[in-house]
């Protein structure tokens, strides 16, 4: 059962960009210009997580253009602000996006926005070019090493509101090997304000993670300390909307 929360709006009110989508391979477009996605983040720019009641973010200190993207389809450079998980209850479903109607057990999003044209990620929120999100496929497989670091402190922000200093944490170990393979689609953030800001950058190659480490995240809560019943924080993915006819590009062949 899809946690009520995560029913959300269907389409927000006059969307026509909504994520995440199913992603058809064979209707994919090749776009020959698009160019390498070119990621370069600080660990020191690595500041808290903390669990806000929907997923935990691990958040980076974005007042100077410290943790930066640029290339792929992105015409500006564009700075890292916060990433995030979606995850299922079992490992047979938990991604937002699908590939040809593959589900994954989790999907990593690294949220990013355009520091040429705005100031500050509420800003960048409010407009069409304003925010860059990358997503990467969870598969379960082995131990991912760089991942256990953060695992390590998810049971300090097991209750919604709470916050931890994390910090040092390098975003990169979280990219599969190759970035150069993606697909990417203009939409809109999955969750609160669902804002169709977003150039979508969905990485083709997965990462692996083990069953132990994914289980850690399903041992995190909806709830605050103070509520009566706990309810598990999984299935946090909002349903799939309509490509309503945009296209989706691939970098590769
Ligand atoms: N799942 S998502 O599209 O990244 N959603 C958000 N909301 C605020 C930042 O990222
Ligand atoms: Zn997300």
């Amino acid at each position: 059962m899809m946690h009520p929360m995560w029913q959300g709006p269907l389409v927000a009110p006059g969307g026509n960009r909504q994520s995440p989508i199913d992603i058809r391979v064979r209707k994919s477009v090749f776009d020959p210009h698009l160019k390498p996605l070119t990621p370069d983040y600080d660990p020191r720019t690595c500041s808290q997580i903390w669990n806000n009641g929907y997923s935990f973010l691990v958040e980076y200190d974005d007042t100077t253009d410290k943790s930066t993207l640029k290339g792929g389809p992105l015409e500006d450079n564009f700075r890292l602000c916060q990433f995030h998980f979606h995850w299922g209850e079992s490992n047979a479903w938990g991604s937002e996006h699908t590939v040809d109607r593959r589900l994954f057990p989790a999907e990593l999003h690294m949220v990013h926005w355009n520091s040429d044209k705005y100031s500050r990620f509420e800003e960048a929120v409010m407009e069409e070019n304003g925010l860059a999100v990358i997503g990467v496929f969870l598969k379960i497989g082995k131990r991912h090493e760089g991942l256990q670091k953060l695992v390590d402190v998810l049971p300090a922000v097991r209750h919604k509101d709470s916050v931890v200093e994390f910090t040092r944490f390098d975003p990169a170990c979280l990219l599969p090997t190759n970035i150069d393979d993606y697909w990417t689609y203009a939409g809109s953030l999955t969750t609160p304000p669902l804002t169709e800001a977003v150039t979508w950058i969905i990485m083709k190659q997965h990462i692996e993670v083990s069953h132990e480490q994914l289980a850690v995240f399903r041992s995190l809560l909806f709830t605050s300390a103070e509520e009566e019943v706990q309810k598990s924080m999984v299935n946090n993915f909002r349903v799939q909307q309509s490509l309503q006819g945009r296209t989706v590009r691939s970098s590769f062949t």
